[in-house]
């Protein structure tokens, strides 16, 4: 008998590391959301976690304590209060934000200095997605599909025209072990105008990019460095240092350099020219929280008669009104005869708008932007 030790390949589940890119303000969650505390690190569905911390828990049975977060220096405390497990080396903090291709790609390269056969996978930190199960199960087919050398978006069905999504047109099915449902993609279309969008959720061939990408780290630095070699060249630079003593000197010359872009024109867009992407369709429940009527939607089961109210010790007395209200003070706020209101009181800053302007928040930001006062920014 053969005392030969059978080893099997080492399954793809075990090369993967999560990354959670958390930057951007969340203008239109403005006054809730600021430059100093932005979305994610908000609990916007009132489940008494932050969008940070949900995001970071429903990656745990995947990626377990291997996660890497990019945030910006000014977050540094209150996401190691939120999550206290992440070590020093794993916490990327950035001097002034670069956009998502500096953020996502500076974890790849490092990653890749550490193992080049690890397999990434970029979770926005600001998403409500239900239930954790269905996501971890699209999840773990993107990684099988990534190990099959493919850069893996996952596609979320459109329900309406939006121009502040990406949006993917599938192909073929891939046929490949442990990911029954991957397609190749055929175009990956970064935020259209509205026009191109209403064709695209018409036609039925198209699925909204949900913000995710998992793919081997080679991979998506193969095509950073063919899209944005100058950017590549100076994240290449950091991450060659990263793990060393000359981690902070090189990161402080080399980042501020860096070009803005997102990861969507960077990389997945001429990827999936090239062929090299694909898209695995998420069943769950997904949310970007892009507006107020979003989080009234999220929280709707607080309703106090037609208002959903959301904050701690909140006092709210309506009467014949329906909306939702938001607040940290401990006014008391009453509402009569109003109709889908969004009213979000904070101890500097009032906002009162309806639903169906929620979208327009940023609006208000930027006009403060433009008059100077950036301190209820
Ligand atoms: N650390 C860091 N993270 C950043 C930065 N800029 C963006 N991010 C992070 O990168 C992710 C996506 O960036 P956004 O700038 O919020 O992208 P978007 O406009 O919402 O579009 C993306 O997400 C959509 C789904 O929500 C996609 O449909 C779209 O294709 C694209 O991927 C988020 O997790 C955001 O926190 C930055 O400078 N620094």
């Amino acid at each position: 008998m053969s005392t030969d030790k059978v080893t099997s390949p080492a399954s793809p589940l075990d090369r993967f590391i999560a990354v959670i890119p958390a930057g951007g303000v969340g203008t239109r969650l403005w006054p809730l959301s600021r430059a100093a505390a932005p979305k994610f690190l908000h609990d916007l569905t009132g489940s008494g976690s932050t969008l940070l911390r949900a995001t970071y828990d429903r990656l745990q049975p995947l990626a377990g304590s291997k996660v890497l977060v990019v945030t910006g220096k000014a977050h540094r405390d209150a996401v190691c209060r939120q999550l206290p497990e992440v070590q020093d080396s794993d916490l990327v903090l950035e001097s002034e934000p670069k956009d998502s291709a500096a953020a996502i790609g500076l974890a790849a390269a490092i990653l890749h200095e550490r193992d080049p056969d690890t397999i990434m996978g970029s979770f926005a930190a600001d998403q409500v997605i239900s239930p954790d199960n269905l996501f971890q199960q699209a999840v773990r087919e993107a990684i099988h599909t990534a190990a099959a050398g493919k850069i893996v978006t996952i596609g979320i069905k459109p329900t309406h025209p939006s121009t502040g999504f990406g949006y993917i047109r599938s192909g073929q099915e891939l046929h490949i072990d442990g990911a029954p449902s991957a397609l190749d993609v055929v175009e990956f279309v970064e935020k259209p105008d509205e026009e191109v969008a209403q064709q695209y959720v018409d036609s039925g061939n198209y699925v909204w990019n949900a913000g995710m990408f998992v793919a081997p780290v080679a991979l998506l630095l193969k095509h950073l460095e063919a899209n944005q070699p100058e950017l590549f060249r100076g994240l290449q630079e950091i991450a060659q240092a990263w793990d060393t003593p000359a981690r902070e000197e090189v990161t402080a010359r080399v980042w501020p350099t860096l070009p803005k872009i997102a990861i969507d024109y960077a990389v997945a867009e001429p990827a999936a020219e090239a062929g090299d992407v694909a898209v695995v369709p998420g069943s769950f429940r997904w949310d970007d929280v892009g507006d107020f009527a979003s989080v009234g939607r999220l929280n709707s089961a607080k309703e106090v008669d037609d208002v959903t109210v959301l904050g701690e010790g909140a006092r709210v007395f309506t009467e014949n009104s329906s909306g939702v209200v938001v607040t940290d003070t401990k006014r008391v706020i009453a509402l009569i005869g109003i109709q889908d209101v969004v009213i979000v009181d904070t101890p500097d800053a009032l906002l009162v708008t309806t639903m169906a302007n929620s979208q327009r928040v940023k609006a208000a930001v930027d006009a403060l932007k433009a008059s100077g006062d950036t301190d209820v920014l």
